[in-house]
């Protein structure tokens, strides 16, 4: 509820990847102990806003399945709180288990929730695209939401019903006038700490920016979300599942929060 929510809104697997990445001193996802969590009073509000026609495709990539944007103006972009300049939104991903009981990557006091979005920015006053961003320090800011289960989100069946039509790894489907906000948490309190990508190459570019409220979304919603497949078409079938990264060690860094 708002008056638990000192930022009310402003507008505008054990898959093969799951290794540690050599020296890496700050991996991601990590378990967020809210009571080691460091209250920073300098952390302003986020600025989110973007623009529904900057939607382009939604692409089954044999990870996840991708919401991809244009990324050729600067409609869809995020600022404030830990950031230095303003990111543009690239696409936005979830991950997710086989059972409700496993999905994100980021844990609350080791609390796992069933689901989890990334929406993936980069640092457009500083690098020229996307690729050169993924390589460098302060190169991404990735906004991550939890999803609970509950009653179904109106927002998301848009997307929901599109999956279908990706659910082949490679499968790309065009996807339009869709607005990421809806899936913004009402209250914008929010974790901040640095990390990295939790796929390969895990490169150490990302702010992370985890949102403290969850999003509510179905049991048919999740089930769509497991319907999607890691194999391409003709391959042996294998679902979409538990495209998530174990835990990392924490390491020298700090977890800063808004004020609550
Ligand atoms: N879960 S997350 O931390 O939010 C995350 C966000 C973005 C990416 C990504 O863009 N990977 C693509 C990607 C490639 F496909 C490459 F081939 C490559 F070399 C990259 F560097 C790269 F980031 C991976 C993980
Ligand atoms: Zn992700």
């Amino acid at each position: 509820n708002l008056l638990a929510c000192s930022q009310t809104a402003k507008p505008a697997n054990q898959q093969s990847w799951q290794t540690q990445i050599q020296g890496g001193s700050r991996q991601s996802p990590i378990d967020i102990r809210s009571s080691e969590s460091v209250h920073d009073p300098q952390l302003t509000p986020l600025s989110i806003s973007y623009d529904p026609s900057d939607c382009l495709q939604i692409w089954n990539n044999g990870y996840s399945f991708l919401v991809e944007f244009d990324d050729s103006k600067d409609n869809s972009v995020v600022s404030g709180g830990p950031l230095e300049n303003h990111y543009k939104l690239k696409q936005f991903h979830f991950h997710w288990g086989a059972e409700n009981n496993r999905g994100s990557e980021h844990t609350i006091n080791s609390l796992v929730y069933p689901a989890e979005l990334h929406l993936v920015h980069w640092n457009a006053e500083k690098f020229r695209t996307f690729d050169e961003a993924i390589f460098s320090e302060n190169g991404l800011a990735v906004i991550g939401v939890f999803l609970k289960l509950g009653r179904k989100h109106d927002g998301l069946q848009k997307l929901v019903n599109a999956l279908p039509a990706v659910k082949y790894k490679d499968s790309t489907v065009e996807f339009s006038n869709f607005n990421p906000s809806c899936m913004i948490p009402s209250c914008l309190d929010y974790w901040t700490y640095p990390g990295s990508l939790t796929t390969p190459p895990q490169t150490e570019s990302v702010t992370w920016v985890i949102m403290k409220k969850p999003i509510e979304f179905g049991d048919d919603q999740l089930s769509a979300f497991r319907s999607l497949l890691f194999t391409p078409f003709g391959e042996k079938l294998e679902n979409m599942v538990d495209n998530f990264r174990q835990q990392q060690p924490l390491m020298n860094r700090v977890v800063r929060a808004t004020i609550l």
